[in-house]
This record gives C-alpha cells, structure tokens and sequence, in this order.
C-alpha cells in the first residue's frame, strides 16, 4: 500500500471518529432535556430561584433552594478526591435491561407501622459507639459549632454526642470492584410511559364518575353516589364535599348534558383541586459553595430507599453528580441496598456502622458531599415509627445535625399511596418533626385509591412532587396534575 493509501485510510479513521463523538454529545443532549440554569434566568441563591427549576417537556424540574444556605461555613470544594464524575451510558430506545433488577428488599409491613417495634440495641446507638471512638476519629471533620441549646430542648446530650461519639462509625464506602454503569430511561416523558399504570388502576373510579355525570340532570341519589366514588378513591370528606359543590354547581350554570361535557368540567374541577401552580421542582441543584441537600424521610416500606435510588438516577441522567447517605443504620441491608443502587449509575455513598448514631452519617455525607465537590447530596433515613417519639425526635435530629454544615434543601416525605388515610396519619407526624417540603407518592401503580394525591396536597398545605409508578429502576415520575387527572379518567 502506497502513502496516499494510508493517508486516506488515516483521515477516514478520523472523520469516522469526529462523527461518532458529535452523535453521541447530540444524543445525550437530546436525552436529557435538564439543563443547567443559565445566569440570566437563574442566578445563585436569589430567594427568585424557588420555582425557577428547569422543566422540559415533561421532564423533572429542578430549583436551588432559596432558603439561608449559601450562608453556611463550608469551604468552596477543593480538589475532589475518589469520586469520579458518572459516567453513563446513553439510553437504548428499549425499556431498562432485566439484567439489572431494582433491588428486591421484602416490602415491609407499611400498613401496620404503629404495632412494628424497633429492635433493642437500635435505640441507643450512642452506648456502642463510645467505645470504638480512639482508633477511627481522626478520620472524621468535626463540626465547627456547638449546636446551641436554644435548639436541642427535647435532647440534651446531643450537643456532646454528635461530634464526638457518633461520628467515627461513619465508613464512606467506595466500590472497590465497581460494577459496570446502567443505561438510565430518558428523564423526559416518564409520566407519559407510565401512564398505563397509573390508568390500570384508576380508571374504574374515572369511569363510574364519568357514567354517573354523563347523564345530565342527577337525583340526590346520583349525587351520593358520586361522594361515596369519591371518598372510596381516598379523597377524603373535606375535598369529596368541595369537589361536589363544585360540580352541582358548574353542571347546573354550564348546562351539562353530555359525558364529553361532564369529563371536561370534572377534570376541570379535579385539576384545579390538584392546585397545579405549586412548586413542584425538586431543589437538588447545587449553591454556590455547597451541594444541595435532600432528605428522605418516611415510614418504613413505603419505598424510601428504592425512592432515594430512582432520584439518583434521574439526577445522574440530568448529568448531576450525586452522593448518598445512608443514614438508616438501624438495618444494615437498606445500606447495602442503597449502595447497590449508588454503584448502579456512579453515585457514591457514606454509610454508618450498623446501630450507628444517623446524623453522625447524614452529617459525614455533606461534609463529604461538600469536600468532594458533588451537587447533591440525598441523604436516606431509617424507616421511622411515627408513633415513637423517641425516634421521631432523632430525626429532627438528623435534620439539626445536618444544618450545621448546609441548609436542608428539601424534605422528601414517601408515602405509600397503598395504605390510604394511614399515610395522612404519618404525614402529619412528620409535618411536625420536619419540614416537610414535598412528598413522593410511591406504589400508585397498585392502587385504585390514587385520591390520596388530593388529601395530602390538601392537609400539608404541600405539593406531591413525584410518584412511584413500579418496582422498575426508572418507575419514578414527576407528578403532574393534568396528566394524572387524565389518567384517572381513563
Ligand atoms: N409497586 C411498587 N413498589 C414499590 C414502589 N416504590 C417502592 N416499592 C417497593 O416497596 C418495597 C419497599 O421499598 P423500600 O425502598 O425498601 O422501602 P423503605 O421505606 O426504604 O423501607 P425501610 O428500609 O424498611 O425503611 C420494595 O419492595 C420496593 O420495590 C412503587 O412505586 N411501586
């Protein structure tokens, strides 16, 4: 072969090259539609920013905290150590591979917190950890702060336990033999691929307003049956009787007559109910000099772990670098599960020793979320029994201990839509111990009582901000009120 023949084949070789990269960057780029605020419409830690997250067609929004936190002492991130940037494979245009199965935690019993009690040694993680303080504690950065006293009123002893005790059980675990990285479903258009399951399980309700309304003219006994198909959706009394009104009132000015009327008023109605200007961007975008910081928080079985993987997920698609905190150190196999789903998409995780005190591993993840230079940092918390308080106070806890460092961005409380009015029962719970910010409503896919959206909505004064549609890896939707309205009319 001749020079000319080589020099050829040399700048085929080349352009093949320049040509696959630029189709793999556009690619990507049409894959994930989330992208980085520019400065003219989102500028750091403006009070503005809430609600200012990026949405795009369908997509999940994100938004920077507004609150205080660019005010917290955290040093801009150096150079970042171990974590290496995600690197993910692109989406193949077929559903996510069987190879790589959600992990498969046996669903606790969520319907029955209130009887469940916690194991003994769990109580008083602080007693063990005491004795294993000398040989790890160098490791561990210290918070800077006393937490002042005027804060802690319930438990005393924090503002000693925290630094010095609990900290040292903290193990930022790394992959040592890091499995190959998923390919991650489009972040675009969930809600609409997991329409179905949703429909599946609603649409009977739909269906039996929409039969009922279609008529025209209703009778008392009409009007009661469209309550009772109401409050069995799990609606609740409050909701069912405006929806009612409402509807009397409308299908009486509007002349109402046939079921294509009837559908667009009740879906007027219903999607008004949903309060659809609520802000539901999650706040998972990075401060100017610090991570994002969410919370997980929720009783257990209600799908807070599998939750915290699927928003991994969706953040590392987004091109996001996330860490995991593995604060339930009260069942070691909820940290494994979640380092199974950080190692999954390249997300690093800091987990505790099992009976490890939480906050000391939620406040060990920031620091190294904030030292590592990562952009969010999802801190999962230990299924809690809403009715001991106890436990309920170490999460408040976790939360105090977190924010020496950085604001907490936003509480995500999981419920379990499966369960019906006891999930209100919890959610009020937790309302109280933390604040909540928005709520994932997991398992919608396996009940008719999709209602539930609408109480929480209503009794929270919060947003729903995203649903649980499946077992699946990439089963996590934001929520929309239009399309979920459509889907329960089937
Ligand atoms: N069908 C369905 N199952 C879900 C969904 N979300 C979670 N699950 C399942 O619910 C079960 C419990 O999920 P976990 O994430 O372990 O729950 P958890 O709240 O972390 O539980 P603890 O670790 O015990 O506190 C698992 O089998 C999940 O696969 C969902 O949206 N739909």
């Amino acid at each position: 072969m001749n020079n000319g023949l080589w020099i050829l084949v040399a700048v085929v070789a080349a352009l093949l090259i320049i040509g696959l990269i630029t189709g793999l960057v556009l690619y990507r780029r049409r894959r994930i539609s989330l992208t980085a605020p520019a400065p003219s419409q989102v500028e750091p830690g403006k009070a503005g920013d809430r609600g200012g997250g990026y949405q795009a067609g369908g997509g999940f929004a994100f938004s920077e905290g507004s609150r205080a936190s660019d005010t917290a002492t955290l040093e801009p991130p150096t150079t970042p150590e171990v974590t290496p940037p995600p690197v993910v494979p692109p989406a193949a245009p077929e559903p996510q591979a069987k190879a790589a199965p959600a992990p498969s935690v046996p669903a606790a019993p969520s319907q029955e917190p209130v009887t469940e009690e916690p194991a003994a040694p769990q109580a008083e993680p602080e007693q063990p950890a005491a004795e294993s303080v000398p040989a790890e504690a160098p490791a561990v950065e210290e918070p800077a702060v006393e937490e002042p006293a005027v804060e802690e009123p319930a438990v005393e002893e924090e503002a000693v336990e925290v630094p010095a005790v609990e900290v040292p059980a903290v193990e930022p675990a790394q992959a040592a033999t890091a499995p190959p990285l998923e390919e991650i479903e489009p972040t675009t258009g969930r809600l609409d691929r997991l329409r179905g399951r949703l429909s599946r399980s609603q649409s009977a309700v739909g269906k039996s307003l929409l039969g009922l309304l279609g008529g025209g003219d209703l009778d008392e006994e009409s009007w009661e049956e469209v309550e009772d198909t109401l409050l069995i959706a799990d609606l609740g009394t409050a909701t069912t009787m405006k929806v009612v009104e409402r509807l009397r009132q409308e299908m009486a000015a509007r002349s109402v007559r046939t079921e294509a009327q009837a559908r667009a008023l009740l879906r007027e109605v219903l999607v008004d109910e949903l309060d659809p200007g609520m802000d539901r961007s999650i706040r998972a975008l990075p401060h100017a000099n610090h991570p994002a910081v969410l919370l997980v928080v929720g009783v257990n079985g209600t799908g807070k772990t599998t939750t915290t993987g699927k928003l991994a997920r969706v953040l590392v698609a987004d091109g996001r670098r996330v860490l995991l905190g593995a604060a339930d150190t009260f069942r070691a196999a909820a940290a494994d599960q979640l380092q199974t789903w950080g190692e999954r998409v390249g997300a690093d995780i800091v987990r505790g020793k099992e009976g490890g005190d939480p906050a000391a591993v939620a406040f060990d993840a920031v620091a190294k979320g904030a030292e590592t230079g990562v952009d969010v940092v999802v801190v999962d918390t230990a299924g809690r029994l809403h009715t001991k308080t106890g436990l309920m106070d170490e999460l408040g806890k976790v939360k105090r201990v977190i924010e020496k460092q950085a604001e907490v961005d936003e509480v995500l409380l999981v419920l379990d839509a499966t369960v019906g009015q006891n999930g209100l029962t919890q959610a009020r719970v937790f309302a109280e111990v933390v604040a909540i910010t928005g709520v994932a409503l997991t398992k919608l896919d396996g009940t008719a009582k999709g209602g539930i959206v609408f109480q929480v909505q209503h009794e929270l004064g919060v947003p729903v901000k995203l649903v649980g549609l499946g077992e699946g890896p990439d089963d996590l939707a934001p929520f929309e009120p239009a399309a979920f309205v459509d889907a329960l009319l089937g």
